[in-house]
């Protein structure tokens, strides 16, 4: 797993080969003991080379290994012997130097890097802290701000920034081994005292004391609850306030609170879910490994809204040429101005050139008859959606896919105003398109192998975390929403406000409750889908019919908020008041707290006192009903599905890993004992009631996640 060869008759060349990233498995870290003690008891080779096979050098700790009993030998002392050492040793940094990755090289004497490298220490973004010395290292080599920046944030940073912060000694856009092998035979012989990191005084800042504490409210602020990014504060302050020794048993500590932590395995259950759902199946037999897409090289959107531009500049980002289509000619307009500022800001931040020359407007669908793929982004009016369906089947050329980016309606229903239904597929985007980073992949009863798998390249492409998905009303992110939204609408009736549900979810670690959130997307969207659903019935009735609807209970609460005109943030008022349409910052308003009690009143409703934990349990509990459903009726492969979308859209708190899998954390028989409690209080709320394969589940041992897939493959087999 580490091999040594000698190159230029004196160096010693060892090449760390677990493909695809190398990570330091207890096999390579046995190799690389190995192979350095051999290297420096050589006396042929005067100094080292450590590189990575196939242009990686190494993604750091195999995390893998993590979960199960750790045997061999420990990085710490692995590296200590490397900067020990008596020989140069140099680091050829191709593709990526993270974590134990980047820890190995900083025990390296001198680091080379190849200009396209990426090095860090992610381990925050794993729940964990860079823990093989990693955290007294870097400080020493780069200084206190830099490293806490890498350390706390984890991100990756490009070679040339590498060069300028002093992690690296030499930038190359030749052989990174050829070029370290050079570099390594320039260096022999020469002393190494003022090359070993451990031995560097941690350079000192003035204000160190505020530093800290300015870092510590960031790291509260920007990942409420995540232990790991405070933890990470503590190990860099250990850094510069003590001896190497010390500071490494500090590094030690710290590491073995978050190592055996649930964040840590909810961080690290989610880093394998994301790569999961990249190997997507469809009950068709549709499979990300052997179905095959077509080229995109030209798409068009239709519908120039919020939805319409943000999908137009991540086309366009992408490299594709994209006709974007728009009728009225007054949104038109704004459209291109809104469009040309957001392909501007973001070249600036990419540092590249804004790609305004891919985009072409038209006000003629006719426009869209040589492209590839349509993305259709049209008022969520099923009327509107069928009509350009038909039209587009007729003027499209053959072959050319046609995507919905509809966020609940029927993708089947949509295909079969088509010509070619197995050409019609879902892409369903996230607000705003170019920004969020998931894609909800709508397959239909008809969709063709091809038409999934081009969807899901594209996404990909894009640089979506794209998720395939089966075709029911709001699919898996907005059917889930829909018991969540409806159970803190019921708090509201029995007693509770919106700041006080909003402060549980967030507390718990949703960056916006469910109030501040609505008020953020607007009242109007749910209400109108509501009115489409015969579920609005206008007024101010009372008496206990007024809340039920199609037999069940139902809160108006939203309706009455809607007719007074409050949409949120864009008109001023909603759940909260803001300072001015459009105004962003949400206040307390006594006027809504006089309506509830008004309508509780009226309702022969009495308030009563509700705590965090009620708010939790029912709101996340009925969420996480309706994602066993999901799993039931097979629209979701996996529970990795259901936990990447809602990580990765809907703002749940990675840390928690995600509905499914907090369901696992908190325990699945206490999920199914509170439902089925809250259901007998609330008998009228089917979302409640548990669902059969929960029951199952429990039935069966509460199996660990990676497991329910055996039981639900059990649920659907026909033999
Ligand atoms: C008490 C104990 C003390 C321990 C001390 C530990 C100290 C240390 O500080 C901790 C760490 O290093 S923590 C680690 C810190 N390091 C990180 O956080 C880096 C994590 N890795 C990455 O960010 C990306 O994988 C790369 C940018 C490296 C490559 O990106 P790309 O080219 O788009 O490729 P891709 O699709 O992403 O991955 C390809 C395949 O490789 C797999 N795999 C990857 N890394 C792995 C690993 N470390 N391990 C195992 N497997 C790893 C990945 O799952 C996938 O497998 P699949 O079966 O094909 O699905």
């Amino acid at each position: 797993m580490a091999q040594l060869s000698i190159v230029s008759g004196s160096v010693g060349l060892i090449t760390l080969q677990n493909p695809p990233v190398n990570a330091l498995s207890a096999a390579v870290r046995q190799g690389i003991v190995d192979t350095v003690e051999k290297a420096l008891s050589d006396p042929k080779v005067k100094s080292v080379v450590i590189r990575g096979q196939n242009g990686v050098f190494c993604g750091g700790a195999d995390i893998k290994e993590f979960g199960t009993k750790m045997t061999g030998p420990h990085l710490i002392p692995m590296i200590h012997a490397i900067e020990a050492g008596n020989k140069p040793m140099v680091a050829a940094i191709e593709g990526s130097a993270l974590g134990g990755g980047l820890e190995l090289a900083l025990g390296c004497h001198y680091r080379v890097a190849h200009s396209k490298a990426r090095l860090g220490l992610p381990e925050v973004t794993l729940g964990l802290l860079p823990a093989a010395a990693g955290s007294q290292r870097l400080p020493r080599l780069i200084g206190v701000p830099a490293a806490l920046n890498l350390i706390t944030t984890g991100r990756h940073v490009t070679a040339a920034e590498a060069l300028q912060l002093g992690i690296v000694d030499q930038v190359t856009d030749h052989d990174t081994v050829d070029t370290a092998v050079k570099f390594a035979l320039n260096v022999a012989g020469q002393s190494l005292d003022a090359r070993r990191i451990s031995t560097f005084p941690c350079p000192r800042p003035a204000e160190l004391d505020a530093l800290f504490e300015d870092a510590m409210q960031k790291v509260r602020k920007s990942a409420r609850g995540a232990i790991a990014p405070v933890a990470c504060v503590q190990a860099v302050r250990a850094a510069a306030t003590l001896p190497y020794a010390e500071g490494l048993e500090r590094e030690r500590e710290l590491m073995a609170t978050l190592f055996n932590s649930g964040q840590a395995r909810a961080l690290q259950y989610c880093f394998f879910a994301q790569r999961a759902v990249g190997r997507w199946s469809t009950p068709s037999g549709a499979r990300w490994d052997t179905s095959k897409p077509v080229p995109v090289p030209k798409a068009a959107v239709i519908g120039l809204g919020t939805m319409g531009r943000g999908i137009a500049v991540a086309l366009a980002q992408t490299g594709l040429s994209v006709v974007a289509v728009e009728t009225q000619e007054k949104q038109m307009m704004e459209a291109k101005q809104a469009v040309s500022g957001m392909l501007e800001r973001g070249a600036k931040r990419r540092g590249v050139a804004p790609v305004s020359d891919k985009i072409s407007y038209s006000g003629n669908i006719r426009a869209v008859a040589d492209v590839d793929l349509v993305i259709e982004a049209v008022f969520e009016d099923m009327a509107v959606k069928e009509k350009l369906f038909q039209q587009l089947s007729a003027i499209c050329k053959p072959g050319a896919l046609l995507c919905t980016n509809t966020s609940a309606l029927d993708v089947d229903h949509l295909a079969s105003q088509t010509r070619n239904p197995e050409l019609v597929v879902g892409m369903h985007f996230f607000a705003p398109a170019h920004v969020m980073k998931l894609l909800e992949v709508v397959y239909g009863r008809r969709s063709s192998t091809q038409a999934v798998a081009t969807a899901m390249q594209l996404g990909k492409k894009m640089g979506k975390v794209s998720v395939a998905v089966g075709n029911c009303r709001g699919f898996v992110g907005n059917r889930m929403l829909k018991p969540y939204i409806e159970q803190a609408f019921y708090l509201l009736e029995e007693g509770a406000t919106p700041e006080l549900v909003d402060r549980a979810l967030e507390e718990f670690g949703f960056s916006m409750g469910v109030f501040r959130m609505s008020d953020l997307s607007g009242l109007d969207v749910g209400w109108r889908v509501r009115k489409g659903d015969g579920l609005v019935e206008p007024g101010l009735a009372s008496g206990p019919s007024a809340r039920v609807r199609q037999g069940r209970r139902y809160s108006p609460l939203g309706d009455l908020l809607c007719e007074q005109g409050r949409f949120g943030q864009k008109t001023g008022r909603g759940w909260y008041q803001y300072e001015k349409p459009g105004g962003r910052v949400a206040r307390s308003d006594p006027w809504l707290h006089s309506f509830l009690e008004g309508y509780r009143a009226r309702h022969g409703l009495v308030a009563r006192r509700i705590d965090h934990e009620e708010v939790l349990e029912r709101c996340l509990y009925a969420l996480i009903n309706e994602g066993f459903h999901i799993l039931e009726d097979g629209i979701a492969a996996g529970p990795e599905d259901i936990d990447v979308i809602y990580v990765f859209g809907y703002g749940w708190p990675r840390h928690r890993g995600g509905p499914m899998f907090y369901a696992g954390m908190v325990g699945l028989a206490k999920v199914l004992e509170r439902l089925e409690h809250y259901h007998q209080a609330h008998p009228d709320v089917p979302h409640l009631q548990p669902c059969s394969l929960l029951r199952r589940l429990v039935a069966s041992g509460s199996p660990p996640i990676h497991k329910w897939r055996e039981v639900i493959r059990k649920l659907h087999s026909h033999l």
